[in-house]
Parts: C-alpha cells; structure tokens; sequence
C-alpha cells in the first residue's frame, strides 16, 4: 500500500471511530420525545445507521477532489500558456455543469431518503416471511403470499426512486460528456487553420488537442462524478449536524443521586398533556394524590391515558400544562439523576436483554449489586426453578444469538425484567402492564408477590386484570385522560360504576 493510502486508512479508522462514539453517546443523550417523534427518529436512523460509510466516502471524495484540481491546475497551465482562449472556454462550459453536479448529488442523497422509507417497511416485510419471532403465526394464518405481494409493492416502490435518480444522473452527466467533447472538437477545429499555414507545429497542434481532450475528460467525467458524490456526503454532513442539535436530556449519563428520600406524596395538579406534533389530548385535567409505601393501581380501558401518565411522572416529556409535584418540588426541577433514585419502570414492551441471567437482572443497579442480593430476587421471584434447569446457572446466556444460550418463556422473562427492577436502588416501582404474558391467575400471583416484597415501598401497577388491582390500597379508575374514580377494591364494588361493572364481567377468570 503507497503511503498516502496507508496515512489515508489510519486517518480514515480515528475519524470513524470518533463519530461513531459520539454519534452512539448522542444517540444514549437525546431527549424521549425525539424518539417517539417520527420525522427525528427518521433523521435518527439515517444519521446512526451508515456513520462509517459515509463518513470513509465523504473522506475519499474529499481527497479525490484534491487530486482532480492538482491535476486540472497543472494541465490547466499548460493549456492556458498555449492557447489562453480555449482554455477559458472549457472552464467556462465547465462551470454549468459543475453546478449541476452538486444538484444532482443533493437529489441523489434526497431520493435515498424517500427510498429508504420504502426499503425500511420491505425489510419489516421480510422479516415477516423469514423471520424467528413470528414462525408460528406464519404457519397458523398462511399469510407468506399476501405479505410477499406487498413486500414485492414496497420493494419496487424503493427501486424506482433508485432508478429513476440514477437515470436523472446518467442524462445529465451523458449530456455534460457531450457539450465538453464537443467544445473540444471546436478547439481542435479552430486551431486546425493555424496548423495549416505553419503558425503552430504539429507537435504544438497535439499537445494542445491532448491537454485539452485530458482536461475536458477530468472536468467531465472525473470532477463531475466525484463533485456529485461530494455533495452527497455533505448532505449527509447536514444530516449529521441536524442530529448534534437535537435537544438532549441534561445530565443523560448521571447514575441515580444517592441523596433522594422516598417521597411522601406524589401529586399530579391539573395535568394535561397532547404528545408533541399532535393536537389530540390525551391527559385532560388529571388530579391525583399519592402517598408514600402505599400500592396503587391504575386501571381502565386501552388507550385511556395510563401509560402517558407513567411517562410523565417518571420525567420522560415535560410539556405538560399544570403540575407535578413531589413532596411539593416541581418535577420539572428534578435532575436526572434524582427521577433515576426516585423511579424504577418495568414496561409493556420490558427489554429481552440477550446477556447472562445474572447480568440481565444486575444491569437493574448498574453501581454494582451482590451476587446474594441477585439470588434473593431470583427466590422472590420464583425463578430459581428455571435457573436450576439452565446448562451454565446464573451464567446461562439468554435467548438465541450465542449457540450456547437458552430462550425463556414470555412469563420468565417477564419475572427477569421484574427482578431487574427490584434490585434498583429507587424508591418508587412501576409496574406498567409487564404481565400481559401471563394468564389473570398467575398475573394476580404476581402482583401479591410484588406487593409483599415492596411492603415498605411505594409501588404503582398498571393492569387490565381487576383480580390483581385488589390488593392495591387504592385504584384510580383512568378514562377519557381524567381519573373517573378512586378508592379501594371495596369502595368501588359498592360504588357500582365502571370499576364494579368491569370487575363483574371479569370475575370468571378468578373463579
Ligand atoms: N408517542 C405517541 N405519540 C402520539 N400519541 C401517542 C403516543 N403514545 C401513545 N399515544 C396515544 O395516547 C393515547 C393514550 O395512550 P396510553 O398508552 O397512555 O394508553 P393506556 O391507557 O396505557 O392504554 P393501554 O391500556 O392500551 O396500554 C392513545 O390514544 C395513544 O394512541
């Protein structure tokens, strides 16, 4: 390798992993809503995807730019000391088209945006007829021929923005090929009459039409193509710089503050809120009170606003109108790593860490837990039964990306993700929903175990299954974004309204 190409592939290797990391850390920073946000999860993925690509060919092009116009410069000279005019109209001709190269690069980048929308739905597609996780539903509904033909759609949809660009870009670079061969046959034609009556020499005569043939091939073909390519790369550039002034979470990286207390109450004042870049509001006026190591469950039908509550109180949007506060401090006051000591959050969609059971769990306190405090969840949680199985124990990979590791049952990982969140250090535990796997029995079993284990602590639960809401010290009933109801598992039978009349036509499942 020439020494350029070696001081190329180092400096190429420093810039990569350089963006790489800091794309990875902004990526780790970036405030929630960007993420749930379809327009900047979009600019996030293209931003994240191909960093080293396009960062190498941004590199390459640069230097490749450099050599053309060394080139062109020295050829340029020659021309210019020869015939001085018909170097001004190469140049000349040239600078069209060098415009519309940059153009053409820009649509380029453009266009692959628009297909890639359409290649990112085909690779969803594909999944779907190829995939792990769905190999049952695609035996049970048979639905490979009607999810091919729409791949097929998707698929054809992306390469025709390709292939209409790349035609775009062929007709223009064909057509500036042409103007610039044609400008040189007219120099050569012009200085065909001074060769004729011996005022330059042959040897003149080809060492201009050479000059200017080379200098109209870099101009049009070389310099083009990599202008165009350049212009890519720095619509990329713009991409990238876009993504480094999304807004981020301060103190993103923070671990949980060792200073925070358990809160005392926990109220939500007047609270609405319409997720960013909609009008629809999904909290409305919301009131409530909580108080410390009570259990409280939030219960209602989908959609009713449980989860967007969630959200909010553990700080992951702040553009809600009204208050929250804690112990009378204003969320919004709360620093990272506060929220963090304050909340721990098992979701709906919990994470299915492909790592050790042991670290699965251990990352819940990233500070570092004992392997006894580890053990003890796993007894809590009864997952003791199911490690005893395990080829390597506590060390067993999880799911199937190594050959040596083990999948769990929907249940068991559920219980993983739980554990997780028990061996935080925070105060407060959120259940939202984790148990959708389980069926009401062993949800309600579930939760009893959670509300014995979490005696001393404040706990929030989010369920469909009123079986399980018993045991809270309260429930709020959530409809419409506003609590409709409140009070405990009694208060509310008597009641007789929607937590009585849901409880009623669920009663068969406890039975
Ligand atoms: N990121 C989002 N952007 C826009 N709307 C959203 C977003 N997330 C949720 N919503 C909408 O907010 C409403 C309330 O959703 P939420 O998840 O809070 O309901 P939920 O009561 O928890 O429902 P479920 O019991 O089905 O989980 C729904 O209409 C939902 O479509």
């Amino acid at each position: 390798m020439a020494l350029t190409g070696l001081v190329r592939e180092k400096l190429s290797i420093k810039l990569t992993e350089t963006f790489r990391t800091a794309v990875a850390e902004k990526r780790a920073k970036l405030e929630y809503y960007h993420v749930e946000y379809n327009d900047t999860w979009e600019l996030i993925e293209r931003v994240g995807k191909n960093t080293t690509e396009w960062l190498n060919s941004g590199f390459d092009n640069l230097t490749d730019i450099g050599k053309i116009f060394i080139r062109i410069g020295s050829v340029l000279t020659i021309l210019v000391v020869q015939v001085w005019w018909a170097a001004l109209l190469i140049v000349t001709f040239s600078i069209p088209l060098f415009w519309l190269a940059i153009r053409s690069g820009k649509a380029n980048y453009k266009a692959s945006i628009e297909a890639k929308k359409h290649t990112r739905r085909a690779d969803y597609l594909q999944d779907l007829l190829s995939g792990r996780e769905n190999v049952e539903e695609r035996a049970l509904f048979d639905y490979s021929a009607e999810i091919n033909k729409r791949y097929k759609e998707k698929y054809f949809k992306a390469y025709n923005i390709d292939f209409i660009t790349q035609r775009h870009y062929f007709v223009k670079m064909r057509g500036s090929g042409i103007i610039t061969t044609v400008v040189s046959i007219f120099i050569a034609g012009v200085l065909i009459s001074p060769l004729a009556s011996g005022e330059i020499t042959i040897g003149m005569f080809t060492s201009i039409i050479s000059a200017a043939f080379g200098l109209v091939r870099m101009m049009s073909l070389e310099l083009i193509n990599t202008t165009s390519n350049l212009a890519k790369s720095h619509e990329y550039m713009h991409d990238l710089s876009a993504f480094s002034n999304l807004s981020e979470t301060l103190g993103a990286f923070d671990l949980p503050s060792d200073n925070v207390q358990e809160p005392k109450c926990i109220e939500f004042s007047n609270v609405s809120f319409a997720y960013p870049g909609t009008d629809l509001v999904i909290l409305k006026n919301l009131n409530l009170k909580l108080f410390a190591k009570k259990h409280y469950a939030f219960v209602g039908v989908n959609g009713a606003g449980k989860s967007t509550l969630i959200k909010l109180l553990v700080g992951l949007y702040d553009n809600y109108t009204g208050d929250i506060l804690i112990d009378g401090k204003n969320l919004r006051d709360f620093s990272q790593g506060e929220l963090k000591a304050l909340f721990s959050i098992v979701y709906q969609d919990f994470a299915k860490y492909q790592i050790s059971i042991k670290d699965s769990i251990g990352i819940g306190n990233i500070q570092g837990v004992s392997i006894q405090k580890i053990m003890d969840v796993i007894n809590i949680l009864g997952l003791n039964d199911v490690i005893s199985k395990l080829p390597e124990g506590l060390n067993t990979p999880l799911g199937r990306i190594k050959d040596r590791g083990v999948d769990l049952s929907g249940g068991e990982w559920q219980r993983v993700a739980i554990a997780r969140s028990l061996i935080s250090r925070s105060t407060v535990h959120i259940l939202d929903e984790p148990t959708a796997a389980l069926d009401p029995v062993a949800e309600s079993e579930i939760y009893e175990l959670f509300d014995k284990i979490s005696k001393d602590k404040s706990t929030i639960f989010i369920t469909h299954r009123l079986g399980a809401a018993r045991i809270a010290d309260e429930i709020f009933v959530i409809a419409d974004g506003h609590v409709t109801e409140h009070g405990t598992h009694e208060e509310l039978l008597n009641k007789g309204g929607i937590y009585a009349e849901m409880f009623e036509s669920q009663r068969g499942w406890y039975a």
